[in-house]
């Protein structure tokens, strides 16, 4: 019985603190596990629930009046259409807010922010330009249906799931809208403790969506006037991410396919490949030199590459 007992203690997993990130096969276990409970992504099924039937309109008619509610404003006079997508409790209303200047920062937006439905217009001047912007929160209907001139996909740098999220929002967006240009968020950057995805992972991830990638706090608003300066010039057409040329974005040349993989694996190459590659050469061109001179001066810091 003593001896089944220390055996339990010494078998037993160390207790985890409540702060620790889970090690990623729990996370992704987790993941499993609660895949069951998915939130509704736009295009996959039906809406359970849409954003402004649930107050203005009768929910049996309330699917195509309320896409002709948001298709309303897309006819807004020349605003820019910026739409956030994303899991649940990932922050894009908190995002929005800050975004639109409600919070209390006070960035070049204009002071006349008004709520319009699921949008929030604001005049933002970027680059000494003054442009409308219109930033709705969410996109309960079909993605096929969405119009906007920028799509920013937002996950939580504390969870996973969320990550995973938007690389199937990119996939259907890129099925429905290949033409509209994403920015990937990870949000959240200030809960630096309980992070499960790296900036490394997420940079990696945006190589392969073709966009750039910027994390950010919308509770501290940190970062998030890059994003909208960011949003502003991509939905004008002047940002240039991975694979997009200057320009308009529509005629924007996208980078070729194995390029873009050859540069992922490029980042998940160990950087001591080719250091190591290096180095290896260098020792045999010592070697068949029979210079010793050659070879002390590769670990001094005449040369950092061979350290
Ligand atoms: N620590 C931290 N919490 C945040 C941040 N952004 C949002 N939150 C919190 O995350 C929770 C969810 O935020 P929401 O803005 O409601 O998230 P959402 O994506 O709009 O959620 P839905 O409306 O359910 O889709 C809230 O408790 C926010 O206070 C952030 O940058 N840092």
């Amino acid at each position: 019985m003593a001896d089944q007992y220390s055996m339990f203690l010494t078998t037993a997993p160390p207790l985890r603190r409540g702060s620790t990130p889970l090690p990623l096969k729990h996370q992704l276990r987790r993941e499993e596990a609660v895949s069951e409970d998915c939130d509704w992504i736009p295009g996959l099924e039906e809406p359970a629930a849409l954003p402004i039937s649930d107050t203005a309109v009768p929910r049996n008619e309330s699917f195509s009046q309320s896409a002709a509610a948001q298709s309303a404003y897309h006819n807004h006079s020349g605003a820019l259409r910026i739409v956030l997508l994303g899991q649940n409790g990932v922050g894009k209303s908190s995002l929005v807010l800050s975004l639109a200047g409600q919070s209390d920062r006070s960035l070049s937006i204009d002071s006349e922010t008004q709520a319009c439905g699921e949008g929030y217009e604001c005049t933002v001047t970027v680059d000494d330009e003054d442009s409308k912007v219109i930033i709705f929160d969410n996109w309960k209907q079909d993605l096929s249906t969405l119009q906007c001139d920028v799509c920013i996909l937002v996950f939580s740098v504390t969870d996973r799931r969320s990550f995973h999220r938007t690389a199937q929002l990119r996939l259907l967006l890129r099925e429905s809208q290949p033409h509209t240009p994403i920015i990937l968020v990870g949000n959240k950057s200030d809960l630096v403790r309980s992070r499960e995805i790296s900036s490394e992972e997420a940079q990696s991830s945006a190589m392969m969506f073709d966009c750039v990638y910027l994390e950010l706090s919308a509770s501290l608003d940190h970062g998030t006037n890059e994003l909208l300066e960011a949003a502003v010039r991509t939905a004008r057409g002047d940002c240039v991410g991975p694979g997009w040329t200057d320009g308009d974005p529509g005629a924007a040349r996208r980078e070729s396919l194995t390029s873009r993989a050859k540069r992922f694996l490029a980042g998940l190459v160990p950087r001591s490949y080719g250091r190591d590659r290096d180095r290896g050469r260098y020792r045999e061109m010592s070697r068949q030199r029979g210079s010793k001179i050659l070879r002390q001066k590769s670990r001094s810091c005449h040369d950092l590459s061979a350290l």
